[in-house]
């Protein structure tokens, strides 16, 4: 099978793209699909696999698979190379528009041209935080916030945030301290976390701006993740650590992304989305 791809990526998280409404998929291929598009050696290379498909209830629809062909709910900086294709390629009509999710409905706006969109802004919708919907073990109804977390030989503290997909934040002094390899592979699969979870290390540099690394349910580390910065940023509001209503500037491995929270309201993303390559992926399923 020959299949028509494009590679895009938000701040160096890189996906394989495939336009569902010029290419068909039968749905037992994607996640094998995205294990072998995503291969660094024997695929194409990336953290996963996006499909960008026409949606009965949006103009355009996304759906993601990681590195391990697991499907997940939501992808930020998925989202942001979504818009982009989206209104580059005339899919869509003006210049704000909705996505549909597994995790719901998102409303994105790009910044540029039909010949080159640079930067796109996502309202995220609200942040998730009951523990049994993020979903984490414990008593229901809760907040996780600031909570003791024994992770192996370490005691830390968690704050847990659902942005359509589960996140553990936890803030160190110093990021390059931070037991990304450690802890990372360990915690994304404690049984505390039934659905797993990213896991995310934050140093506050100022309650406006913070350096951030993560380890990737389904992908391992990667240079950037959308949703584990908007909940990092929702996790610092929760711990007093930066403020409601105004942008925070996120520091990842791959770029900066903006991140505002509004008191009771939506986590608001802006961030660039790039093109690197376009090509034909030919495929034996099986070999
Ligand atoms: N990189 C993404 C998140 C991708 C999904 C995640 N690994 C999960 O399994 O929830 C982002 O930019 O948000």
């Amino acid at each position: 099978m020959d299949i028509p791809f494009v590679k895009l990526h938000g701040l160096k998280n890189s996906y394989i793209f495939v336009d569902l409404f010029q290419f068909q998929l039968e749905e037992e291929s994607l996640a094998p699909l995205a294990i072998a598009v995503a291969d660094r050696n024997t695929g194409i290379g990336s953290d996963g696999l996006i499909l960008i498909h026409p949606s009965d209830t949006c103009d355009v629809g996304m759906r993601i698979f990681n590195l391990d062909g697991s499907e997940a709910m939501n992808c930020g900086n998925g989202l942001r190379c979504v818009a982009k294709y989206a209104y580059e390629n005339n899919i869509v009509e003006s210049d704000t528009f909705t996505i549909q999710t597994k995790a719901g409905q998102v409303e994105a706006q790009v910044h540029g041209t039909r010949a080159h969109v640079q930067e796109v802004t996502v309202d995220m919708g609200a942040p998730v935080l009951q523990r049994e919907l993020i979903p984490m073990q414990g008593a229901p109804a809760q907040q996780v916030v600031a909570e003791d977390f024994q992770a192996g030989e370490e005691q830390l503290l968690v704050t847990a945030v659902s942005m359509g997909n589960p996140h553990a934040v936890f803030f160190v002094d110093n990021i390059d301290d931070a037991p990304l390899y450690t802890q990372g592979p360990v915690i994304t699969n404690d049984p505390r976390f039934p659905d797993g979870v990213n896991v995310e290390f934050i140093e506050m540099l100022s309650n406006r701006e913070m350096h951030f690394r993560v380890w990737e349910r389904g992908s391992g580390v990667t240079q950037a993740c959308g949703t584990g910065a908007c909940a990092a940023v929702v996790a610092a509001i929760l711990n007093g650590k930066a403020p409601y209503g105004e942008e925070v500037t996120v520091h990842l491995s791959g770029g900066d992304l903006f991140i505002r929270w509004e008191k009771d309201g939506s986590v608001w993303m802006r961030g660039a989305a790039e093109k690197t390559v376009s090509g034909t992926f030919h495929w034996e399923r099986g070999a």
